[in-house]
C-alpha cells in the first residue's frame, strides 16, 4: 500500500535541516554508485529502514538514498539513488518508480538519471571515444504493450492523466551536459545524443532483435530509466538521462550460414563454426567503475550550473 507520508518521514529523521529540501536527483546505473563519492555532509538512508521500499537485488546497484551537498561553495542540496530497481527482478512498475514520486515530494525539481547500456549505433562504439549518450528520445516496446508505469488508477488527482512525452527530456539539462563536457574539456567524441530503448531483459538482445530495434531508430539499449523517467515527467520534474555505453550489441550484417558450412564440410572442406561476441554483466560494471569518475565530474558540473 502506497503511503508517501510514512516513506517521506522515515527518510526525513536521518537529515539535517540543510539536506531536507534536495533540489537534484540523481539514479545512479549499473556500477555508477560511485557518483556519490563526491557529496559533501553525506548521509546514508538505507532502503530497508523506508517504509514502501523495495530492496535491489542487482550486481553493483546497493540499496540506499545518499543525502548531501554537490558542487562549488556551500553546495546544492541533492539526493542520490545508489541502486535502482528494474521490473526484471520482479518489482512491479509501481515500486520501481516509488522512490522517484517520494524524490518530487521530498522537493526534487531536476532528476538527472544514469544508466548502463548497450550501444546499437556502429557511430557510438564503446572504448575511449563516445562513452556517454545524453538521451533526446526513447523507444519503449514494454509502454506501447501493456507495461506502462502509469497504468492503473491515478497516485494523485493533480497529475495529468495522458501525459504528453514530446517534450520528456529537457533541452536546458541536455544543454548543460554539454557545455559541462566542454569546460572539462573532454573530446567532443566523448558525449554523443541519440534514442534510448528500453526493454524489459533480464536477457540481452538476439541479433535480430538488436537489429530491429536500431532499425526502428534507436542507438543505445538498457533495461531501466523510462519507467523512472514516465513518473518523473508525471511528478513535474525537469529530466535528463545519461547512459554509459558499456559494450556493442552485436548486429552482424549477414548471418553464416550453417547450412553452406555443412555444404563445404561434406565437400571435404575443413570448416569452423561462428562464435559469437557475448556481453555479461560484469563487463558492464567494470566500464561502469572505470568511467563513473567522468560521469561524476559532469554531474557535478551541471549541478554548479542550475
Ligand atoms: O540499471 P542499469 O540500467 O544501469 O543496468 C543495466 C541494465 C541491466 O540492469 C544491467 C545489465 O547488465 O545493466
Ligand atoms: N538490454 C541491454 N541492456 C544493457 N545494459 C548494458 N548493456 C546492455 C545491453 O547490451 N542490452
Amino acid at each position: 500500500m502506497v503511503n508517501f507520508e510514512a516513506s517521506i518521514n522515515a527518510i526525513k529523521a536521518f537529515l539535517p535541516d540543510k539536506l531536507q529540501h534536495p533540489r537534484v536527483g540523481i539514479v545512479c546505473g549499473s556500477g555508477l554508485s560511485g557518483l556519490a563519492d563526491e557529496f559533501k555532509d553525506i548521509v546514508i538512508v538505507p532502503y530497508k529502514e523506508i517504509p514502501g521500499f523495495a530492496s535491489s537485488t542487482v550486481p553493483g546497484h546497493k540499496s540506499a538514498f545518499a543525502f548531501g551537498l554537490l558542487g562549488n561553495g556551500e553546495g546544492v542540496p541533492v539526493v542520490a539513488m545508489l541502486g535502482r530497481f528494474h521490473p526484471y527482478e520482479g518489482h512491479s512498475l509501481s515500486s520501481v518508480v516509488y522512490p522517484i514520486r517520494v524524490m518530487a515530494k521530498l522537493g526534487v525539481k531536476d532528476i538527472i538519471i544514469t544508466n548502463a547500456a548497450g550501444s546499437l549505433n556502429p557511430a557510438i562504439p564503446v572504448g575511449t571515444s563516445k562513452f556517454f549518450v545524453v538521451v533526446q528520445d526513447h523507444l519503449a516496446l514494454p509502454n506501447l504493450t501493456g507495461m506502462n508505469p502509469l497504468l492503473g488508477p491515478q497516485t494523485s488527482f493533480d497529475l495529468p492523466r495522458f501525459l504528453p512525452l514530446s517534450d520528456a527530456y529537457s533541452p536546458s539539462l541536455r544543454r548543460l551536459a554539454f557545455l559541462a563536457a566542454h569546460r572539462l574539456q573532454l573530446k567532443d567524441s566523448a558525449l554523443a545524443e541519440g534514442v534510448y530503448a528500453w526493454v524489459s531483459g533480464p536477457s540481452y538482445e538476439t541479433p535480430a532483435e538488436g537489429r530491429f530495434l536500431r532499425q526502428a531508430g534507436a542507438d543505445v539499449v538498457g533495461m531501466s530509466t523510462i519507467p523512472e523517467v514516465l513518473a518523473a515527467k508525471e511528478e513535474g520534474l525537469n529530466v535528463m538521462v545519461l547512459s554509459l555505453v558499456t559494450n556493442f550489441v552485436v548486429i552482424p550484417d549477414t548471418y553464416r550460414s550453417i547450412k553452406d558450412e555443412v555444404k563445404a564440410e561434406l565437400a571435404g572442406k575443413k570448416v569452423e563454426l561462428p562464435v559469437a561476441q557475448v556481453v555479461s554483466h560484469e563487463e558492464v560494471l567494470t566500464i561502469g567503475k572505470e568511467k563513473a569518475g567522468v560521469l561524476m565530474k559532469i554531474v557535478e558540473n551541471i549541478v554548479d550550473s542550475l
